[in-house]
């Protein structure tokens, strides 16, 4: 039996509108962490720090009176917004997240809610706007990133120990929803927030609040798509209430990891967000430890597709407004693969079919039609494919070659093999199947 509460999930299972399918079928995601972090770009007095690159002013090398000046010299003369996005088109990602302002507090556009901005510096120039157009006109929808925690405002709170705490954090409070309305009617294209920064007691304290904040944003501007980690319960239970169920949109937990099963996501919708080397957003002039490859990216956006969720691959560009050429080396070859295999990944999810050691399946979302991704070559030279009973295979073919028809074995009940050429693949490569329900006696099996 359940607990009733004012401030849990207002809604018991996935959203259903156009907006949220809009959403699930656009699967793949850039992220953009760009801001003051990007100057000393994880270094500091010669010093290299070894947190993420974003997190530098919480360092004990770096003073924050040293940090807070930063931004006089934010003056990124090279970003070029339209490059980026064709970037961002070239790579295969049909949404967009950018930092609005992170925990440090520092703003990408002029807030009128604020002195800590983009207008306050030699760039001068808003950041958002240019971007927001360029992404849109490049075919690609534009979300929000936007960091409750802020070092920066001087009414915000980790925990509320007084009456003057409380005082604070009310006055803080009115500050984050004149930023969010600002930013919504500054940007009216955007789809949605990913907000961050919602673990501290202070937030997770006061579920009523952010309950309210998730409406009002709705209320301005139907349609918002919101994940998870914005809310909490009035009992401090924060992405699922205390009833267990998923507050939001989507789960937003997964953070540098995936789920592995389709057990793992109960159901719901779902998005990961990834780094490149293991542990940066933000600009690091020296990445250390492992840096995923291309096929090591794919991989892990085709099995966020097969498990029904979206995937968001993250990029710090330079203080000068480029991005570092590992990430135009990166964008390049996702997208080549991209151009050709996409068809995998757009507008798919959870085939419903046993998890092959091979790879994965996807489907397109309503139809008979399964995408094989094959990341494993078997040694015996087959692919098996386990379908539900009474299944069959009515066609099978090479995405690459949709006119060359491969020959599945039936090897057992409800079990075929299809032939892979045996030979060295540089991407994973895609098999197209086209299922049915099976004709009444086919096959001798008992
Ligand atoms: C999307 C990512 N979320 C921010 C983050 C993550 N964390 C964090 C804090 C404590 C434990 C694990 C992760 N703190 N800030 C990162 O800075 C980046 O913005």
């Amino acid at each position: 039996d359940t607990i009733p509460l004012q401030h849990g999930a207002h809604r018991i299972g996935n959203r259903t509108d156009a907006d949220m399918q809009r959403w699930r079928d656009l699967r793949f995601g850039q992220f953009i962490h760009w801001g003051v972090y990007a100057i000393p770009g994880g270094m500091w007095d010669g010093k290299v720090y070894n947190g993420a690159a974003e997190w530098i002013r919480s360092w004990k090398e770096m003073p924050h009176e040293a940090y807070d000046q930063l931004y006089k010299q934010f003056n990124p003369v090279k970003y070029n917004p339209a490059d980026w996005a064709q970037q961002a088109k070239n790579m295969g990602a049909k949404y967009m997240i950018i930092t609005t302002k992170h925990h440090d507090g520092f703003c990408l556009w002029p807030s009128k809610y604020a002195k800590y901005t983009i207008a306050n510096t030699p760039y001068k120039k808003d950041i958002l706007g240019p971007m927001v157009e360029a992404y849109n006109k490049a075919g690609i929808d534009a979300y929000l990133y936007f960091s409750i925690i802020d070092w920066n405002h001087p009414d915000w709170r980790t925990s509320i120990k007084s009456p003057a705490d409380s005082m604070a954090m009310a006055r803080f409070k009115v500050f984050v929803k004149n930023q969010l309305k600002e930013l919504l009617d500054r940007y009216p294209t955007v789809k949605g927030f990913w907000f961050d920064g919602t673990w501290d007691e202070s937030w997770k304290n006061d579920g009523a609040f952010s309950d309210e904040l998730e409406q009002y944003l709705q209320q301005l501007h139907p349609g918002l798509i919101i994940g998870s980690r914005l809310r909490a319960d009035e009992k401090g239970a924060r992405h699922f209430d205390s009833n267990s169920r998923l507050m939001g949109d989507y789960e937003q937990g997964w953070e540098r990891k995936l789920p592995n099963t389709i057990a793992d996501v109960h159901g719901n919708d779902w998005e990961g967000v990834m780094t490149v080397p293991e542990n940066q957003w933000g600009y690091h002039q020296q990445w250390f430890g492992h840096v995923k490859s291309a096929n090591e990216l794919i991989e892990m956006l085709v099995k966020s597709a097969s498990l029904n969720g979206n995937f968001v691959l993250n990029f710090g560009p330079k203080p000068d407004g480029t991005f570092r050429t590992e990430e135009q080396e990166l964008m390049r070859n996702i997208g080549r693969w991209m151009q050709v295999n996409g068809s995998a990944v757009y507008g798919t999810g959870y085939a419903g079919l046993e998890k092959p050691d091979w790879g994965y399946y996807t489907r397109k979302t309503g139809t008979d039609t399964v995408y094989m991704v094959v990341c494993n070559v078997p040694v015996n030279g087959n692919l098996r494919v386990k379908l539900p009973a009474k299944q069959s295979i009515a066609k099978a073919w090479a995405l690459e070659q949709p006119g060359v028809a491969l020959q599945p074995e039936l090897v057992s009940r409800d079990e075929y093999f299809i032939p892979v050429e045996q030979k060295v693949y540089t991407s994973p490569l895609v098999i197209v199947m086209k299922l049915e329900q099976q004709q009444r006696g086919q096959g001798n099996f008992e």
